[in-house]
């Protein structure tokens, strides 16, 4: 079925690996996350991948492995960078509905904590708010559905997705 799946996309720290998962589980449907399918196509951790090739190198490695997601009934989780690549979002906006994990940056930077660590597909220099700022527009721009309700139980956040999705189709 054309435009079934239900794709998260949003900051590192959003909640789309947690909130996909449970959205699989509730609606019986398959998930991917593709930071997995990055690592699996790869046989390499993104740290590592992300160490060897760079934050470029990742970026293209990530819209190479969602470019290869042809599928339908199934929860989708990005990661936060796959917003870059205008070609691997078309692909997914072709399958399913896009949802904006709107998560605001106070939230996120205590999530995240110590982000050098988090293996995040940007510039060395670059901080967690600029990075925010840079990529917040982007997925404005794409979302077919901006969910706002952030600070609550993972599970309240993906009762919201079901009933917003519902009350679109
Ligand atoms: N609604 C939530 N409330 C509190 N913590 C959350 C919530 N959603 C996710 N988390 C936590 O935030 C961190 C990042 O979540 P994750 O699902 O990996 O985000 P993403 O895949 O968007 O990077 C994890 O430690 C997770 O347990
Ligand atoms: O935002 C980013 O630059 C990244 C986010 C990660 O996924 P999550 O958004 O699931 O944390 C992962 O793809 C990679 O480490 C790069
Ligand atoms: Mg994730």
């Amino acid at each position: 079925m054309a435009k079934s799946n239900i794709v998260l996309i949003g900051m590192a720290g959003a909640g789309k690996s947690t909130i996909g998962r449970i959205l699989a589980s509730q609606l019986n449907f398959p998930f991917i996350d593709s930071d997995q399918l990055i690592e699996q196509r790869e046989n390499k951790s993104l740290q590592t991948l992300l160490d060897s090739e760079g934050y470029l190198g990742l970026r293209k490695i990530e819209e190479e492995a969602i470019l290869t997601i042809n599928t339908s009934n199934t929860v989708i989780a990005t990661g936060g960078s796959a917003i870059y690549s205008e070609k691997a979002i078309t692909h997914l906006a072709g399958q399913g509905v896009l949802v904006f994990l709107d998560v605001p940056l106070p939230l996120i930077q205590q999530r995240i904590g110590d982000y050098s660590q988090r293996g995040l597909a940007k510039p060395k220099a670059q901080t967690l708010s600029a990075l925010y700022n840079e990529r917040h527009p982007l997925y404005q721009q794409h979302a077919n559905i901006t969910v706002s309700k952030s600070d609550c139980k993972a599970t309240e956040i993906a009762a919201d997705i079901m009933r917003l999705i519902s009350s679109q189709t």
